[in-house]
């Protein structure tokens, strides 16, 4: 009996060691002194999950017959929103968002009613809509200059409708025909173009490359909105006091600079210098404004990473290598880095645009500037396939962060190098489950990266798409699915957004000290709505 129980000491000795030693490279292991209130907070949030997956994802849902923590997003997302976890995440202090593109951000029903304001938006469709067509004909927007504003009274839906000619939005809109639903019926087919709903994701398009092209025509339909100036302006706003209600301190968006120009309140193209300038005015006008609401701190400002898409010529992307240079010079606070952007699976890897991307250091130190480079790469399925090896070229390149690198846990060498380098990972994990890289949270592979000791930054990447507003889903999401990962897991991934941002060292030392305040008072927070059970 006595000698068992020596040898099962003796084997659960050796269990702890072994169990110890393989978690020794998660930056939550790291973590040198936890206080009292984050060791209680994080016990809290691990009790409230264990008691969650056995309550309400243990449920019969009519319209969700096999719920788990984790599952599909866009069909838990119903779910998600009424557990405790959840409202206790929304308080979280998230540092910064390091990967969304700006044109993906906004509420779609905010950037209909701000389109909805102005009477230069118009829309058109290539027939007549009717309700054998409403489901696969997609609007166009465009903003007109005044001398074109279209006079037609009546809308798409008229039989009479002139294939592809302009008719106000308002006009479009309140004539939308009954039997489609009336103005509401307008709203929902706007909607649908500009999001990826359920039976897409999980039934129609079930695949990435089907996916794929539902979510690149979302961009297209947006884009005849987001162009125009005076919606731009808001839409930005939106964007960053949205972020911030959500606990986010600072954005780096990529935009894509793709079309060249941006659409004036005239109607008229103007340079994209243009939006820049916007983008600079409205951080300075939402700073102003949380001062005077007296929360100051709580927004440390927004950077720009330079993007066009990876179907550009070598030539083209010339261009916007010395457009990003000049934008550089005039607004060197704004512009934080360069990528290319789109479907990596479908369109040209880095390695074909190798000439012009190696002499761009040559180019900027002409210039006087420094630009890093902050590409996507791995956003695939591939095992060795084109998309899949844009990894080694990132790295080669000296990429500063890897976009998505979803494909990265299948090359230990580049994963070595990555802590080696200090080069953080952009993981998104909800839309890597939307756009099919994964069915679930449960089979993603960050818990490979955060065990390997690799930073991560956790992003949203395309909410207005994904509905994945904020960084709060995405949080949830990597919380429920892994029993490792807790509060203070999440904690550490909030610290290395700020961290591996492009913020200058005082910014970024100054990001750090808020978060330090907020992230007391969260804990402080959770410990207090756990002890009385008031979530
Ligand atoms: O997850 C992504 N990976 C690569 N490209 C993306 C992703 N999300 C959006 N875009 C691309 O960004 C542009 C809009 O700003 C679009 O070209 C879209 O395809």
């Amino acid at each position: 009996m006595s000698a068992s129980t020596t040898q099962l000491e003796q084997y659960n000795t050796k269990r702890e060691e072994l169990i110890k030693s393989d978690r020794a490279l998660r930056r939550d292991h790291e973590v040198a002194s936890l206080s009292a209130v984050e060791i209680e907070a994080d016990q809290i949030i691990r009790k409230i999950r264990a008691e969650e997956a056995n309550s309400i994802w243990n449920l019969d849902y009519p319209s969700i017959p096999h719920p788990f923590p984790g599952m599909e997003f866009l069909t838990g997302r119903e779910i998600i929103v009424k557990t405790k976890l959840f409202k206790i995440l929304t308080k979280m202090p998230k540092g910064g968002l390091l990967h969304a593109h700006l044109d993906g951000t906004v509420n779609v029903s905010v950037l209909l009613r701000l389109a909805l304001k102005h009477r230069a938006i118009h829309v058109r469709t290539p027939e007549s809509l009717t309700t054998q067509n409403i489901k696969t004909v997609l609007p166009q927007f465009c903003a007109l200059p005044e001398k074109e504003f279209s006079k037609n009274a009546l809308g798409l839906t008229e039989t009479t409708y002139q294939p592809d000619s302009w008719v106000p939005i308002q006009v479009a809109r309140e004539q939308f025909h009954p039997e489609l639903g009336g103005p509401e019926g307008f709203d929902r087919w706007v909607t649908k173009a500009l999001t990826i709903d359920p039976s897409e994701a999980y039934g129609t398009h079930n695949t990435s490359t089907k996916i794929w092209l539902k979510f690149g025509s979302t961009f297209l339909v947006g884009g005849g909105l987001v162009r125009y100036a005076p919606i731009i302006e808001e839409y930005i706003k939106e964007f960053f006091l949205t972020s911030i209600e959500d606990g986010i301190s600072y954005v780096e968006p990529r935009i894509n600079f793709m079309y060249k120009d941006i659409i004036a309140a005239d109607g008229t193209p103007v340079p994209q210098r243009e939006l820049v300038a916007i983008f600079d005015r409205v951080i300075a006008e939402v700073k102003e404004e949380m001062k005077q609401r007296g929360r100051e701190g709580e927004f440390i400002g927004a950077r720009i990473i330079y993007s066009t898409v990876r179907f550009c010529t070598n030539e083209e992307l010339e261009w916007y290598l010395n457009d990003c240079i000049a934008l550089k010079k005039e607004f060197p606070h704004l512009i934080a880095g360069f990528d290319l952007v789109g479907h990596e699976d479908a369109l040209h890897p880095l390695i074909y645009y190798a000439e012009s991307l190696l002499r761009f250091p040559q180019m900027q130190k002409e210039a006087g500037v420094d630009i890093p480079f902050i590409f996507h790469a791995g956003e695939t399925l591939g095992d060795g396939t084109v998309a899949d090896m844009n990894l080694y070229d990132a790295i080669l390149m000296g990429t500063k962060r890897i976009g998505h690198g979803f494909s990265l846990v299948k090359h230990p060498k580049l994963m070595e190098i990555c802590k080696e380098r200090d080069i953080a990972v952009e993981v998104c994990p909800i839309s890597n489950e939307i756009l099919r890289l994964t069915s679930s949270m449960c089979t993603h592979p960050l818990p490979v990266l955060l065990n390997n000791g690799i930073h991560v930054a956790l992003c949203s990447d395309d909410p207005s798409v994904f509905g994945n507003m904020g960084l709060t889903f995405d949080y949830f999401q990597v919380l429920a699915a892994s029993e490792l990962t807790g509060l203070i897991q999440l904690g550490e991934m909030a610290k290395d957004s700020i961290k591996y941002s492009t913020l200058e060292t005082s910014a970024k030392e100054e990001a750090l000290e808020l978060w330090q305040r907020q992230w007391q008072k969260f804990v402080e927070y959770v410990v207090e709505a756990g002890r009385s059970g008031s979530v």
